[in-house]
């Protein structure tokens, strides 16, 4: 079973994000994928395997957000693919099928074509309007995650299905009613000065109902 948090790095240079990593490692998460935007190859390299090694040391999950080659190269866990990045089916093909691939959705024609190409998982939003992103999908909120899930259950579709976008404490509880697996949250982490706390909160909430 796929860990129920993960955290998406921020951070405007290698220095930030190494920090804001290092911040949410310590503080819990085990699950990274590193979003480092319009920087040079050279920058985006050396943040990966600066990344990955620390993740390593805290045995997280490490996946790269859009570059499925720099994933492959520095032999990380996996990638996140949007809906204009590289096709799912061929990123299968390049990857295997031991790495993790998640995709993008912000319909439920979206989540059957992931399926159907082979996704691991789902990055389903945005939940609410986030500055974290620019040039949002529309907004689905909560009625859209409710009606989205149900079409799955309907069609017997079960590949877990994070939230994404603009998340709080608050909304955790009526997002896992809806049935999804999990959240994936960049600002909430990062922006918080109490991260253990927030990550225990954020935990008891996302695996409440889970029995062991
Ligand atoms: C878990 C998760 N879900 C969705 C996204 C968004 O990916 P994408 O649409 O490719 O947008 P960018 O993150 O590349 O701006 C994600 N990164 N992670
Ligand atoms: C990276 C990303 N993708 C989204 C989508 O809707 O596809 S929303 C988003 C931003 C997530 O960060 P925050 O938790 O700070 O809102
Ligand atoms: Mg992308």
């Amino acid at each position: 079973m796929y860990n129920k948090l993960q955290y998406i790095s921020q951070g405007n240079t290698i220095e930030e994000q190494l920090y804001n990593i290092h911040q949410a490692l310590d503080a819990g998460c085990d699950w990274v994928q590193m979003r480092f935007k319009n920087q040079t190859t050279k920058d985006t390299f050396a943040l990966a395997e600066a990344a990955k090694f620390l993740c390593e040391e805290y045995l997280a999950n490490f996946i790269i957000n859009d570059n499925l080659y720099l994933a492959q190269q520095i032999a990380a866990d996996g990638v996140h693919l949007g809906l204009t990045d590289m096709n799912i089916a061929e990123a299968r093909s390049i990857l295997g099928s031991t790495k993790i691939i998640g995709g993008t959705a912000n319909t439920f024609e979206d989540i059957k074509n992931h399926i159907k190409n082979g996704c691991d998982y789902i990055g389903l939003g945005p939940f609410q309007f986030t500055k974290t992103k620019e040039k949002l999908s529309p907004v689905l909120g909560l009625s859209g995650y409710v009606a989205i899930i149900e079409k799955m259950k309907n069609s017997n579709l079960k590949t877990p299905v994070y939230a994404i976008g603009g998340i709080t404490l608050n909304d955790i509880n009526p997002l896992m009613e809806t049935g999804i697996h999990g959240i994936a949250v960049s600002g909430m982490i990062t922006n918080s000065d109490q991260k253990k706390k927030l990550i225990q909160q954020l935990n008891e909430k996302l695996y409440a109902n889970v029995i062991v």
